[in-house]
């Protein structure tokens, strides 16, 4: 199926019919992608006496009970509400659902003990491009990424001049294939979620940050029609599916 798209005056072409799905499935195993030490999501039928909600074990359908954690246990999409007193939801502040799209790949740097993304890495990434969001895939990417348990392992983050260098190109959604964009131990600093929420000043309500996608390296950077789905929930954060079409 071949969309034909005109967006800011310029024609676009892509083909829904080959999607990049770049989320991360869920599963209710211990090996499913894991960080900020919450215990695995659990996917387990019903039960209620001697019912118990599985088509194997006698019951019609399949009813499974889901417990998951959207910031611990996979691709999840977050508003400001993630650092704020005040309760914004995701559902309300993602209101569009696609964007043209940059895909850039970078390899963290070492800063004492830790590995960042640097403001002069996007700049040089992003080649001057202003896209509506950036899809960042760091390096090394192996597949172990999609069931990693990155408690305690001290993950890459994005430094705050990187953060506030996209806030100032104008991206309004951000995707990253790390747990945070920030430190994993920084005592509450936060400082780039803050810097891209414009925390201290204006808030950024319609900005949006996406965490544990995941990139395959078959696919190479450079523009993309980006299709952001979340599930609908009234919460900071949301499952999410962001998925790719190449631009024809
Ligand atoms: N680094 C923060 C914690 C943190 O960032 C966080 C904690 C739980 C769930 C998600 C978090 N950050 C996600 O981007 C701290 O040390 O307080």
């Amino acid at each position: 199926m071949k969309v034909a798209i005109t967006h800011s005056g310029k024609q676009y072409q892509a083909d829904f019919s080959l999607p990049i799905d770049i989320s991360i499935p869920l599963t209710g195993t211990p090996d499913n992608v894991n960080a900020w030490y919450v215990p695995h999501p659990t996917i387990q039928p019903v039960t209620d006496g001697d019912f118990v909600g599985s088509v194997a074990a006698g019951s019609s359908t399949n009813f499974n009970n889901i417990l998951f954690n959207p910031h611990g246990h996979g691709t999840h999409t977050e508003c400001v509400g993630h650092i704020t007193k005040e309760f914004y939801n995701v559902n309300e502040v993602l209101t569009t659902y696609f964007f043209i799209t940059q895909l850039v790949s970078v390899t963290p740097e070492p800063q004492g003990e830790d590995l960042v993304i640097t403001r002069s890495q996007l700049e040089t990434a992003l080649e001057g491009t202003t896209p509506e969001a950036v899809v960042i895939r760091t390096y090394p990417n192996p597949q172990t990424k999609l069931r990693k348990q990155y408690a305690h392992s001290n993950p890459p983050y994005l430094l705050e001049a990187a953060a506030l260098f996209l806030k100032e190109i104008g991206i309004k959604h951000l995707l990253i294939d790390l747990p945070s964009v920030d430190k994993e131990k920084d005592n509450g600093a936060l400082l780039a979620h803050k810097a891209f929420w414009n925390y201290h000043g204006e808030l950024r309500l319609d900005a949006t940050i996406t965490e544990f996608i995941y990139v395959p390296d078959t696919v190479a950077d450079g523009p993309y029609l980006l299709n952001l789905q979340i599930a609908s929930f009234v919460n900071d954060a949301s499952p999410s599916k962001p998925v790719l079409y190449e631009i024809l």
